[in-house]
């Protein structure tokens, strides 16, 4: 059995390398031995190495430059996804899909379930959305996870930025109007595999992952700054000196969905889990990042 995953070095493609083994022997292709743009190239790679279970770690997820390479963001998010399926459609191989909260607008306050009715703002949110599209046509068994606010003690993300930021500068404004759920990708490599060791016909689909409670996105850096200077992280802010601001004082190219509460019951009750806080996960990879030498 050959499990390939596509975007091995990014985020959640790393954490995925170490609870997929279990499963079979680990492809993994740098973006160096196999460009995911190259249709041809992921053809020419499918038949080589035959997958049995495929797990698209792989995105175009730079949502404010998305919007000026919408090719790339197309060919990343909607044609490999679509590609894949079909590959796994004909071979009956398992596809692992990962989408975001930014297929929804946001409006309205209320946590939404997996049949809320979609309306992406952003080319990264049309994009992706294309992509959970085509894998529901085409036949292919099938998780698609949605998830949010993605972060981990390695890769690019707002956590990082924080606390780079928060080295130097002693205030720092950061909106609070937009409400979700920071997610580690730990979290999200452990239920892909929780969830492929109970794959059947019965629970394709689509299923909300994110971590549990709310916060603002100026909650969670607070969060960031108290629970890091907590672990010893010399920092030239304190989170009283996170200012909250509104989305429109923070102008960006891309439209960011301010409401982002999702439902998880669908993901639990299938299968038989229980999601930790975004709190609990957060005091985690802080605490990997201070093993690492890099917090
Ligand atoms: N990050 C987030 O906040 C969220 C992410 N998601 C979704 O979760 C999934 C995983 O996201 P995350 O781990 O954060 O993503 P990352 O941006 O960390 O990783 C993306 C991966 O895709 C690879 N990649 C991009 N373009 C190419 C290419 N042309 N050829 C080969 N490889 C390529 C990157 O390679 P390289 O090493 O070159 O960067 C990297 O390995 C995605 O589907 C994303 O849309 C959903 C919600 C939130
Ligand atoms: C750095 C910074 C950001 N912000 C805002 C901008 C933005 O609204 C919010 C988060 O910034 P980010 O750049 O992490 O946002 P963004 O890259 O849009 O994050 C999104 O990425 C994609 C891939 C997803 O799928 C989403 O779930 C979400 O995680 O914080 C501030 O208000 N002040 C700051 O100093
Ligand atoms: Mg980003």
């Amino acid at each position: 059995m050959t499990v390939l995953i596509t975007g091995g070095t990014g985020q959640v493609g790393f954490e995925l390398q170490r609870t997929l083994a279990v499963f079979g022997d680990i492809v993994a292709p740098t973006p160096e031995e196999l460009d995911l743009a190259d249709a041809s190239a992921v053809e020419r790679f499918l038949e080589q190495t035959h997958p049995t279970i495929v797990v698209n770690a792989a995105a175009y997820t730079a949502v404010d430059k998305a919007e000026e390479e919408p090719e790339l963001a197309q060919a990343l998010n909607a044609d490999l996804p679509a590609q894949l399926a079909n590959y796994c459609a004909r071979q009956s191989a398992w596809l692992v899909h990962y989408s975001t909260d930014y297929v929804y607008d946001g409006a309205g306050e209320s946590f939404r379930t997996e049949d809320h009715p979609v309306n992406p703002l952003s080319v990264y949110g049309k994009t992706k959305l294309a992509g959970d599209n085509a894998i529901e046509a085409s036949g292919a068994q099938h998780f698609i996870f949605r998830t949010s606010w993605v972060y981990g003690a390695r890769g690019h993300n707002f956590v990082k930025t924080m606390l780079r930021l928060g080295e130097s500068k002693s205030e720092l404004n950061v909106v609070n109007d937009q409400i979700g759920a920071p997610t580690t990708a730990r979290l999200i490599a452990q239920v892909t595999s929780q969830a492929l060791a109970q794959r059947n016909a019965a629970n394709i689909g689509l299923y909300h992952l994110v971590c549990r409670e709310t916060c603002n996105w100026q909650g969670f850096a607070q969060a960031i700054f108290q629970q890091a200077s907590e672990l010893g992280k010399a920092l030239a802010i304190t989170p009283q000196a996170v200012a909250g601001i509104p989305t429109s004082d923070y102008p960006t190219p891309a439209k960011r969905p301010l409401n982002s509460r999702l439902i998880v019951s669908k993901l639990e009750e299938t299968f038989k889990l229980k999601l930790p806080t975004w709190q609990s996960q957060l005091q985690q990879v802080l605490e990997e990042m201070q093993s690492y030498g890099v917090l």
